[in-house]
């Protein structure tokens, strides 16, 4: 019996066998063999990322596989690795270096690195995701050492599906890609944006539990303006301005028809870290015709939405009782405000329009209102609020007087602690979220928000922050961060087999999440809950996409399961070591 249909290849045009060595099929305990054909040295195997396993091949594996003399004469369990990898790890100081050493990790021992990811997601999560592998695409290039992920640049156009076929695999269900110009809020960093696309896609697997094989990091290279890159002799990347308009435009048009011709219908193409000029359009461009879903539009959103509608259980009232001012209309900015603004409609039934009076943004020339109108970028526009002009956050705060205040801006220090001071001055129980990446950027820290409002806010960041002891009792900081939603979207996504994305699917991943929060959690000052359960969370939320999906007719995979729960975490990856016998 399958294990789970993750796989589809009915989808996949060019076909292909995605089970190669009947890793979905086969149940944990039934061995597998990593070899389709026959060998004579394991050599070969043991430089397999995927099918290594260390010093964790059995004596009859070793003979079996052609290991013997390869490997010391100890056989060490996987437990013993995991403990000695986390030993070493722990002895670097430098962020930097643990990143390395788990890119390292994920190079030579796939299964290990998982196993290391999902046992210790919270000391782990801050090294091969935000903050660090910010510093790491800083310096991408003078770190490179193996190439992970696929390559697409301006050299590859009239040739981009002869060069997705280089990719190894022939089965793929997600496609995490940026094009580098707007990575966290570190700005344009041209090809060296890969880790980006290849760290949220191990999230994709460690958090939602999605096959590794099945998951392709892409970064297209169309040039970079960041001139400290240009002139670095280690750049990566084409050395050239980036292309925009036309030539832009057919690249990314030959690459999404290109995914579609080599890997079908379903396949789940996540725009990331794209800058707002582009983002918005290709969302709009690609969403009829493909499987498209923006992370820091869409993920942003849902679970920013999810925090806000825990921290109701706080702070007491509805949404539509609220009063939410953003610093950065951006992206994540205004990506977030339209969810709100959908879901209050979806709670009292007003239109849109008018569930939009209440939420406010300010972008770097101050308040947008209706006399910028003109020369606002479309995405703006729906927030144009009649209002008389105002320069600088801290007018802002005073005339709107919010009671939710959330910074998507990438600069980090901009709550000042006037600002904080005067939340907390008309507001019992004021809400900061400090959203932006990574944590240099951060709009405050966890300890000015809890001082300067005398432990009286509710925090939450992009970033992590360590619990802080204020006056005796410990704050607990949520990580408002759209790694708690893309893993499991994706996941109930997949599962559904669904063909599109549609906003009650969002909603409903919001909803799922919001859920999982409990009165312990509550206690502590937590709206989001524990990262330690993450992939319980990540399947309630399949769960839900997925339901959402059968529900407005857009799943594929039919029947509808009976149990999506059960079956979100059946088809789960699990990272520990098959028999190869
Ligand atoms: N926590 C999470 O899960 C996520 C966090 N983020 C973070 O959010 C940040 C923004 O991302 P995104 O929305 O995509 O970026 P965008 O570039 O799309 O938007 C940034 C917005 O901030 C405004 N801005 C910039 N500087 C200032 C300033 N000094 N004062 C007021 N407004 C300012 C810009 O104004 P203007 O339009 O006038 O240029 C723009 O509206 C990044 O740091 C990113 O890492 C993003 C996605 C997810
Ligand atoms: C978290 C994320 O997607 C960002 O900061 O861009
Ligand atoms: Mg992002």
């Amino acid at each position: 019996m399958k294990n789970c249909d993750l796989v589809d290849n009915k989808s996949a045009i060019v076909g292909g066998v995605g089970d190669m060595y009947s890793e979905d099929s086969a149940t944990l305990d039934q061995p597998i063999s990593p070899w389709t054909i026959s060998v004579a040295s394991g050599y070969s195997l043991m430089r397999d990322p995927r099918y290594n396993k260390g010093l964790a091949f059995t004596e009859k594996e070793r003979d079996a596989h052609y290991l013997r003399g390869l490997l010391p004469p100890v056989v060490l369990s996987q437990e013993l690795q995991e403990k000695k990898m986390m030993n070493l790890i722990r002895q670097y100081e430098v962020p930097l270096h643990r990143y390395i050493a788990m890119i390292g990790l994920q190079e030579t021992n796939e299964r290990l690195f998982y196993k290391l990811l999902i046992d210790n997601v919270e000391e782990l999560l801050p090294v091969v995701y935000t903050p660090t592998v910010g510093e790491a695409c800083q310096k991408y290039g003078s770190i490179f050492k193996h190439s992970q992920g696929l390559y697409i640049s301006l050299k590859e156009k009239g040739k981009i599906l002869e060069t997705l076929k280089n990719w190894p695999e022939r089965t793929v269900q997600v496609i995490v890609v940026t094009d580098g110009e707007r990575i966290l809020g570190l700005g344009d960093l041209g090809c060296q944006g890969m880790g980006i696309p290849v760290g949220k896609l191990a999230l994709y697997t460690a958090l939602g539990g999605v096959r590794p094989s099945l998951c392709l990091p892409i970064t297209i290279d169309v040039g970079t303006n960041n001139e400290k890159l240009l002139n670095d002799e280690f750049y990566i990347g084409l050395r050239q301005k980036r292309a925009t308009g036309k030539e832009y435009d057919e690249l990314l048009q030959e690459f999404m028809y290109a995914v579609k011709q080599n890997y079908g219908e379903k396949v789940l193409i996540q725009f990331e870290d794209f800058a707002n000029h582009n983002a918005f359009e290709l969302l709009a461009r690609y969403s009829s015709s493909h499987l498209v879903f923006n992370d820091d539009i869409q993920g942003t959103a849902a679970v920013v939405l999810a925090g806000l509608l825990s921290a109701l259980r706080l702070l007491g009232g509805t949404l539509a009782d609220h009063t939410f001012l953003f610093l950065g209309a951006g992206e994540a900015g205004t990506g977030i405000a339209d969810l709100i603004a959908l879901e209050i409609s979806e709670q009292n039934g007003k239109p849109i329009e008018e569930n939009r009076k209440n939420i406010w943004l300010v972008d770097s020339k101050g308040l947008i209102v209706s006399s910028r109108k003109e020369s606002l970028q479309d995405f703006k526009k729906p927030w144009a609020h009649e209002h008389e002009p105002i320069t600088g956050l801290i007018n802002a705060v005073k005339a709107i007087k919010p009671t939710i205040l959330i910074g998507t801006s990438g600069v980090g220090k901009q709550f000042t602690k006037e600002i904080v001071e005067d939340m907390a001055s008309f507001n019992k129980t004021p809400l900061i979220m400090a959203l932006s990446n990574p944590t240099s950027q951060a709009e405050c820290t966890a300890e000015e928000a809890y001082t300067w409002s005398e432990g009286r806010a509710i925090f939450a960041s992009g970033s992590p922050f360590d619990p802080f002891e204020y006056e005796g009792k410990t704050f607990v900081p949520g990580q408002a961060n759209n790694a708690y939603i893309f893993p499991g979207f994706g996941l109930g996504v997949i599962m559904a087999g669904s063909i599109r994305v549609h906003n009650g699917m969002l909603l409903a991943a919001s909803k799922a999440l919001a859920s999982q929060v409990t009165e312990e959690h509550y206690e502590k000052g937590m709206i989001y809950p524990p990262l330690t359960n993450i992939r319980k969370i990540s399947a309630n939320i399949a769960a839900e996409v997925a339901a959402k999906a059968y529900e407005l007719g857009l799943a594929s995979h039919l029947p509808q399961p009976e149990d999506l729960v059960e079956s979100a975490e059946k088809c789960m990856y699990s990272p520990v070591y098959r028999s190869y016998l």
